[in-house]
């Protein structure tokens, strides 16, 4: 007999802004953002082993296939926490470029979280397996539940906000490998001259303004990534002057992604971008 397999989608996010307030005793930043989802995912494939065994595989050459996969922790961790005494077999199809500050790593944990309790019939609610997630990394509760949110506290402590209204997202990625640690270990608020605002986003998103949504992008970790990498902002630069209506760095980089009204713009933007990046995406927004 076969075994039972499961099958979850876990997308990119973007965050539409990113504040950081300041640094907390316990070495994380207190931030205030907003994130949502993209319909660019990996795909994961679950089934169960007789056996007391977590087994990772991915068409992925480049991403840990160990228990330092995040998969592999979200399987160890719900497995340990629920006493489940059978194994898993995980396969990751992965989509999403790695280390690019679209949380590829967390949204995998989040699926393997939602995933096994659906295999292992463990009937742990939403909230539970958020509390699960925020203990392998801040951006897996969010991924827990996708849609819109207000992310505050270390990114764990969220509030669904409205949807952003629909439109292209072209993400491109330059071969950079950026570490968030590093980034938010150089931040330094003094050097901070604007700070976007979580509440004039929502006000944005909640009018149903491109424009209005658009205009509030912002993430001071740019600052530090920017410095870093100026290729980077030579990257958002080239992406407003193709045509793209707001541009944004994702999460702590090197990501950019550009929001973009009209789809007759779109081919002009991702060929443009193509001439001198290899990872360039054009998708939709998610919406629930
Ligand atoms: C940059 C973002 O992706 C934006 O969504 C997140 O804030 C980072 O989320 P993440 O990658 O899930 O982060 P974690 O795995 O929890 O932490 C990685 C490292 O980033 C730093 N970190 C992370 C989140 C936070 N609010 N403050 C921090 O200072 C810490 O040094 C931590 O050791
Ligand atoms: N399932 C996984 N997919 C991708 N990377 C993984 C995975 N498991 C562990 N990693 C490791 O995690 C690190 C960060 O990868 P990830 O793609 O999650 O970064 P990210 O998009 O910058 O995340 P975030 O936006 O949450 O900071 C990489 O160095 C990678 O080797």
């Amino acid at each position: 007999m076969n075994a039972l397999k499961i099958y979850e989608k876990a997308p990119a996010k973007i965050n539409l802004m990113l504040d950081v307030l300041y640094k907390r005793p316990d070495g994380y930043h207190e931030v205030e953002m907003i994130m949502t989802m993209v319909d660019l995912a990996d795909r994961l494939e679950m089934s169960e082993l007789p056996r007391d065994t977590i087994i990772i595989s991915s068409q992925a050459g480049y991403i840990p296939l160990d228990e330092k996969n995040l998969a592999f922790k979200a399987a160890k961790l719900i497995k340990e926490r629920y006493k489940v005494p059978s194994g898993v077999y995980i396969h990751l199809d992965k989509n999403i470029p790695v280390a690019a500050g679209l949380a590829g790593g967390s949204s995998d944990a989040a699926a393997t979280l939602r995933g096994l309790n659906r295999l292992w019939k463990l009937g742990i609610s939403d909230a539970e397996l958020m509390e699960l997630g925020a203990e392998l990394g801040s951006d897996v509760p969010f991924c827990v539940t996708g849609g819109t949110a207000l992310a505050t506290g270390r990114g764990e402590k969220l509030i669904p906000v409205a949807h952003p209204p629909q439109c292209w997202v072209i993400l491109a990625k330059l071969p950079i490998n950026v570490s968030t640690e590093e980034v938010y270990g150089r931040f330094r608020s003094d050097r901070i001259t604007k700070h976007p605002s979580a509440s004039r986003m929502m006000q944005a998103l909640d009018s149903g303004s491109f424009h209005g949504m658009c205009q509030e992008l912002g993430n001071v970790l740019e600052e530090v990534t920017l410095q870093m990498h100026p290729e980077v902002a030579h990257l958002k630069e080239t992406m407003l002057r193709l045509g793209a209506d707001g541009v944004l760095m994702s999460g702590s980089g090197p990501t950019v992604f550009g929001l973009v009204s009209k789809e007759s713009k779109v081919p002009r933007i991702y060929n443009g971008l193509r001439g001198f990046c290899k990872e360039v995406y054009a998708v939709r927004l998610l919406t629930k």
